[in-house]
C-alpha cells in the first residue's frame, strides 16, 4: 500500500513499524514532524498520570450512547469527544477503562509501544466459550508467543504477494458469478414489468449489498469449495452460517457489557454460545470434508493440491483443532469488510459520474473489449486503487481499533500509563481530520494519485493535498498485528470493481437519500444502498 507523498516517495505501510517511522515518512526527520513520536523527549519532563486526563463520567457516556443515540454512531462520538476533551481522553464504561487517542501522532505513539505480541482487546467471553467447548483458542484469544505461532503459520500464504497472486483465478471466477448474479437479478426485475413499460432492463434499482454481502471470494480460498452464496437459491447451510456470523458479532458486544450473574436472566450468553456452535460446526463439517478428499488423493498417490486449507492441513504447523477455529476466524474477518467497502465505493461512483467515467476509461484502456483483467492489468490501474483507498478513508470498516498493552508501561502525550492499559485508536476521526486531508468530507480519489489531476475541481495548490501523516490512514491496521487478509481483500475488491465497471454503469435510484454510516462493530450503511445497474453497450 503506497502513500501519495508529494515528492513521489511512496513508503509501504508494512514498513511502518515504529523503528522505521522516520525513514518511512520522508520529510519527517527525527525531532521535527516526528516530534510526538519520540517518547524519549516527551519523557524528560514530569509525566502526568491518567487520573489527570479529561473525559466523560459514566453517566454522561450512558446519556450519549443511549439517549442521544451514539450507540449506533460511535464513530461520530469519537469526533464529539475530541472536540470537547482534545486528542486524548479517558472514558469509563461498565468494565472498561479506556484511553482514547484521536490524532495520527498519538496513534503512532501507542503503536510504537505495543510490544512484541500486540493485543487488540481482551476477549474473555470468547475464551470462556472455547473453554466451555474444549476448543483451541485461535488467533483472537491466544496471546503472546502462542498467538505469534498461529499468526506465523497464516502469514506466508496470505501476505506474501507471490502467494496471493495464486488466488487470482478463483477470485476472478467468483467475480464472474457475481456479474451473472446481477444480470439474472436484472432479468427477473425486467420480466415482471408490464409490456410497454418504459423502464428497461437494468433500470430498476436494487441493493447490491445483500448480493455481495456473503463471504464469497474468501470462502472459496479458505474452504476450497463454493458455499453457493451467489446462487439464486442460497443453500440453507450457507444462510445459517451468515446468520450465525451476524448473531455472534452482535451478541459479543452485549455479553461483555452485562455482568455474569445476568446470564441466567438475559438471553445474550445462551444465544452467543449457540451462534458460535453453529459457526464452528459448519466450518468443521466443511474442513473435515476437504480433509477426507485430501486423504483420498494422497491414498491414490496424487499430490494434494489446493489452496489455503490444503496448505494449513498439510503443513503440520497447526493442530486440526486450531485449523477449525482459525479458518472460522479468518472467515469472520473477511465477511462484512470487503462487501461493505465495495458497496460504499459504488454508492459514491453512482453519485459522481465524473469519477465513475474516469474509472471506466482507465479500466477500458487497460483491458479493452471487456477482457478479464489480470493482476498485471490491475497494477496499471492507479485510479482504481485510489478509488478504493478513498472509500476506505471515508468509511474505514474498522472505525476504531484497540490496543491492550499488557507487557509494558506506556507513555503517550506525556502521560504515563501502567501495564494493562486499553487504548482506543480513533481511526474514523483521524481519517476525517481536515488537518490531514484537504476537503476531508469529500470523495476525492485524486488525492491518492501522484500525477497532477486536471479535472477534480479542487485546489491542489493547497499544501498537504497529497500529504498526510502515515498513521492517519491505516484501514488495515499496522505492524505485526495488522490485517492478515489485506492483500486478498484488496485483490478481491480491485477485481470486482474493475469488472463491474466493464459491464455496468451505476446510478442512484431516483430521489435516493443520502446514506450515512452506522457502527455495528464495523462501519456499515445505515440503510440499503439502492443502485441502478445499466448494462454498458
Ligand atoms: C476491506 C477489507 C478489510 C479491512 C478494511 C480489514 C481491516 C482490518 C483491521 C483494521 C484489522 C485490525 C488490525 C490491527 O489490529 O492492527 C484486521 C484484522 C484482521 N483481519 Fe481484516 N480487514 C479486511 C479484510 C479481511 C479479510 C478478507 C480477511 C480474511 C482473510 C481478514 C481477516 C482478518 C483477521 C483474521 C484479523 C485479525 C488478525 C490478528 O489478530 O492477528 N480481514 N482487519
Amino acid at each position: 500500500m503506497s502513500f501519495p507523498v508529494a515528492a513521489a516517495r511512496s513508503p509501504r505501510l508494512s514498513a511502518l513499524c515504529a523503528r522505521s517511522l522516520s525513514e518511512a515518512w520522508p520529510g519527517t526527520s527525527a525531532g521535527v514532524s516526528v516530534r510526538n513520536l519520540n517518547i524519549q523527549t516527551t519523557a524528560t519532563g514530569k509525566l502526568k498520570s491518567k487520573d489527570e486526563l479529561p473525559g466523560p463520567s459514566f453517566s454522561t457516556t450512558l446519556y450519549w450512547l443511549f439517549v442521544k443515540g451514539y450507540a449506533e454512531n460511535s464513530h461520530l462520538l469519537q469526533g464529539l469527544q475530541k472536540s470537547l476533551y482534545g486528542p486524548i481522553w479517558r472514558s469509563r464504561f461498565g468494565p472498561f477503562d479506556v484511553i482514547n487517542v484521536a490524532s495520527a501522532e498519538l496513534i503512532a505513539q501507542v503503536i510504537q509501544q505495543e510490544g512484541r505480541y500486540p493485543v487488540r482487546a481482551e476477549l474473555p467471553h470468547w475464551k470462556e466459550y472455547r473453554d466451555l467447548r474444549g476448543q483451541a483458542y485461535g488467533l483472537h484469544v491466544d496471546t503472546g508467543p502462542e498467538w505469534h505461532r498461529i499468526r506465523s503459520a497464516l502469514n506466508p500464504k496470505m501476505l506474501k504477494q507471490r502467494e496471493v497472486l495464486g488466488y487470482a483465478p478463483i477470485i476472478n471466477q467468483v467475480v464472474g458469478d457475481l456479474l451473472q448474479r446481477i444480470d439474472s437479478a436484472l432479468r427477473v426485475k425486467s420480466a415482471v414489468k408490464p409490456q410497454g413499460d418504459s423502464m428497461k432492463k437494468g433500470f430498476d434499482p436494487f441493493d447490491l449489498c445483500p448480493v455481495i454481502y456473503p463471504p464469497v471470494g474468501i470462502s472459496s480460498i479458505l474452504f476450497e469449495t463454493r458455499l453457493g452464496c451467489l446462487q439464486e437459491e442460497i443453500p440453507q447451510q450457507t444462510l445459517c452460517f451468515i446468520a450465525a456470523v451476524n448473531n455472534m458479532l452482535t451478541l459479543s458486544d452485549m455479553v461483555i457489557l452485562f455482568p455474569r450473574w445476568t446470564r441466567s436472566i438475559l438471553p445474550f450468553w445462551r444465544r452467543f454460545v449457540q451462534a458460535w456452535d453453529e459457526l464452528y460446526d459448519i466450518a468443521k463439517v466443511l474442513i473435515d470434508r476437504r480433509m477426507a478428499e485430501i486423504e483420498a488423493q494422497v491414498h491414490r498417490g496424487e499430490p494434494a493440491e489446493g489452496m489455503y486449507l490444503t496448505y494449513l492441513l498439510s503443513s503440520d504447523k497447526l493442530s486440526r483443532a486450531e485449523v477449525y477455529i482459525t479458518i472460522t476466524e479468518l472467515l469472520l474477518g473477511g465477511v462484512d469488510t470487503t462487501s461493505n467497502t465495495l458497496s460504499w465505493t459504488l454508492y459514491h461512483l453512482a453519485r459522481d459520474p465524473r469519477v465513475q467515467d474516469r474509472l471506466y476509461r482507465e479500466v477500458n484502456s487497460v483491458c479493452p473489449d471487456r477482457r478479464v483483467p489480470t493482476t498485471d492489468d490491475l497494477s496499471r490501474m492507479p485510479y482504481l486503487k485510489a478509488v478504493v483507498k478513498e472509500t476506505l478513508r471515508l468509511y474505514p470498516v474498522v472505525p476504531g481499533n484497540g490496543r491492550f498493552v499488557s507487557e509494558n508501561e506506556v507513555i503517550v502525550d506525556n502521560y504515563l500509563f501502567p501495564k494493562k492499559t486499553l487504548f482506543h485508536l480513533c481511526h474514523y476521526t483521524v481519517c476525517h481530520d481536515e488537518a490531514q486531508f484537504v476537503h476531508a468530507q469529500r470523495f476525492m480519489p485524486e488525492r491518492w494519485l501522484r500525477a497532477e489531476d486536471t479535472d477534480s475541481g479542487c485546489s491542489k495548490a493547497s499544501p498537504g493535498f497529497y500529504q498526510h501523516h502515515p498513521y492517519s490512514f491505516i484501514p488495515f491496521g499496522v505492524g505485526v498485528r495488522a490485517c492478515v487478509g489485506k492483500r486478498v481483500a484488496e485483490m478481491e475488491m480491485h477485481f470486482a470493481l474493475s469488472r463491474l465497471m466493464q459491464h455496468y454503469e451505476v446510478q442512484p435510484e431516483d430521489g435516493a437519500p443520502t446514506v450515512e454510516p452506522k457502527t455495528r462493530i464495523l462501519l456499515i450503511p445505515s440503510k440499503p444502498i439502492n443502485l441502478r445497474f445499466l448494462p454498458r453497450g
